[in-house]
């Protein structure tokens, strides 16, 4: 397979929604091999422990360094014959943010492991691990600066972005060109038929088969709704500030 991902989680329903639809697809057809795993399969005791009080106090959990120790043990072990490593990566609201480009960047691995912590999250040894005794890249990767229940919805989001940059797995490759944040600027509006709907008539310079005019239309709309919702994307690189368009988007 084109990439091989691996999931450690104790919510492994949580990542079903990588069976459907594109993601699943790719996975029929070999190009995306994702194993999902439950931490709780590598505890020993009757309550399969994952977690328990934090040193030093403060509120919650946090997850224990051997379950995590067993299952990254486990991951690495199983079918690697050539004992390569994943880059392991972390979800956490404290880390660097995912961006297009940091998924363009982890489209290029072979091997992606995914560690969901619950809970306040995972002993910092087990970090430490990762990467003195098992010689992995560890990377903490935010989706946004807000606070979720555990990274199980994060690797959901993180997948997708990534798997459906790995060749072959979207069809139409021209599809991904034209996308928001590919080169920095958002989306200009798009529209089908009919060409009137509801009293609303679809910009004339669609229909006109005019493609130079149409061009420039389409990159005009993007300025104006990176100015409106966006101005933090926009710098000189785009030959316009924020101040000289007008917002109509
Ligand atoms: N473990 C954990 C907890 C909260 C959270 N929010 C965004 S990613 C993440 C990961």
């Amino acid at each position: 397979p084109a990439m091989r991902v691996d999931v450690v989680t104790i919510f492994p329903d949580y990542l079903a929604p990588l069976d459907l639809s594109l993601i699943g697809k790719a996975r029929e057809d070999g190009l995306l091999d994702v194993r999902v795993h439950d931490l709780r399969d590598f505890t020993h005791d009757r309550h399969r422990t994952v977690d328990d009080t934090p040193y030093g106090g403060g509120a919650g959990m946090v997850m224990k360094p051997q379950p995590w120790s067993e299952a990254l043990d486990h991951v690495l072990a199983q079918d690697n014959p050539t004992g390569a490593k994943p880059r392991l990566i972390v979800p956490g609201p404290g880390g660097q943010p995912f961006t297009q480009a940091l998924a363009r960047e982890l489209a290029e691995e072979p091997w992606l492991a995914f560690a969901c912590g619950r809970y306040e999250g995972i002993d910092e040894r087990v970090y430490d691990h990762a990467r003195e005794d098992l010689g992995l890249e560890v990377s903490v990767v935010s989706l946004g600066d807000y606070v979720l229940n555990g990274g199980e919805v994060a690797v959901l989001a993180m997948v997708e972005a990534v798997g459906r940059l790995v060749p072959g797995v979207i069809g139409n490759a021209a599809s991904l060109v034209e996308e928001s944040h590919e080169d920095g600027l958002l989306e200009y509006p798009i529209y089908t038929k009919p060409s009137s709907w509801n009293g609303r008539e679809v910009p004339p310079v669609l229909l006109s088969g005019n493609h130079g005019a149409i061009a420039e239309w389409r990159h005009e709309q993007r300025l104006a709704r990176t100015a409106a919702r966006r101005p933090d994307l926009l710098h000189a690189s785009h030959g316009t500030d924020a101040g000289d368009i007008e917002i109509s988007a």
